[in-house]
């Protein structure tokens, strides 16, 4: 835990965050609404013994008291996909409906693309793309077993894609950059996940995480909807990468509320100041809501 000591300035009840993140991550299911409903989900579990409870904020997010939902028919037919709760923030707040064209720039495994899918009730184009070639079966068979028919996948640089593969499409109406990050908060499901982690690991990512937060930013349309989402701590990776969006002038930031538990967005680090609008953004905290660690922006394309 020494890599997350740097954090105490900004981390409120800072004793009760480190002892989350030594507890054990709660097991959670996203219900898949292109196949089923949340009450057939529940019972279909019930009948193979798991039982599940619900969470406020989200009612296709289940928490699993007993038992192993993975090894159900409800999982093999898709019902269900196993997704962290925290991680179905970034889709919620992209907030994409039915018929829109709508990145999602890092996409796999596809927990987010198939979350982005279910909430356009799989109808329109989720153009799912990794520059990860061995990560796309995984991408690939996650929209398989959840019905996803609107994905195309792609396997191209998010730093140089470009909408030539999709004639017809002038701009993304919205896009997701959920970023190669260091994973720190990921720590309760992974000990390991703080190897390396630290200041200098954090710098090294931003320049990726800026060019394709840019690039997402370039690629979608005027008024669009642009989410920037990691699961690191790191101001260097988070309000940061933001602050270089909002200082080329086409973004702006949005409020948004989930109904978790969150903190704002910090404007000042060690030397660096951030734009004042950086406490739009919103830090998941583990001892919050007894999740993993997230960070979330919500930008409108604003040129
Ligand atoms: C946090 S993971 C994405 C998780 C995924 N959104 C989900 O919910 O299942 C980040 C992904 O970014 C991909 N990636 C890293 N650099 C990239 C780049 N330059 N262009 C596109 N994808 C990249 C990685 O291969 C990895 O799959």
């Amino acid at each position: 835990m020494d890599a997350l000591a740097r954090y105490e300035p900004i981390i409120p009840e800072f004793d009760a965050f480190l002892e989350a993140c030594e507890r054990h991550l709660p097991t959670t299911v996203r219900v898949n609404s292109i196949k089923a409903t949340r009450d057939r989900v529940v019972d279909a579990l019930e009948a193979e013994g798991i039982d599940v409870y619900g969470r406020d904020w989200n009612s296709d997010v289940l928490g699993v008291a007993t038992g192993k939902p993975g090894k159900t028919w409800p999982y093999v037919h898709g019902w269900i996909h196993g997704q962290e709760e925290v991680s179905a923030v970034p889709p919620a707040i992209l907030d994409p409906q039915p018929g829109e064209v709508v990145w999602d720039s890092c996409a796999a495994p596809g927990g987010k693309t198939t979350q982005i899918a279910a909430a356009m009730d799989d109808e329109g184009l989720v153009v799912a793309n990794d520059d990860n070639l061995g990560r796309l079966s995984a991408l690939r068979a996650n929209c398989d077993r959840l019905g996803v028919t609107s994905a195309a996948v792609t396997n191209t640089d998010a730093r140089r894609a470009t909408l030539d593969p999709f004639p017809g499409v002038d701009a993304f109406d919205r896009a997701l950059v959920d970023a190669p990050c260091t994973c720190e908060g990921t720590v309760r499901k992974n000990a390991d996940a703080l190897e390396g982690a630290g200041a200098s690991a954090s710098r090294n990512l931003a320049a990726l995480q800026s060019d394709i937060l840019e690039r997402a930013i370039e690629l979608t349309r005027e008024g669009g909807t642009v989410v920037y989402s990691t699961c690191t701590f790191a101001p260097e990776e988070n309000e940061a990468v933001v602050d270089d969006a909002l200082a080329d002038g086409d973004c702006r930031l949005l409020e948004f509320d989930t109904g978790l538990e969150s903190s704002p967005g910090i404007t000042e680090w060690n030397d660096e100041t951030y734009d004042d609008s950086l406490t739009k953004t919103r830090r998941y905290y583990p001892h919050q809501n007894d999740t993993g660690g997230f960070f979330a922006a919500k930008l409108e394309v604003t040129a």
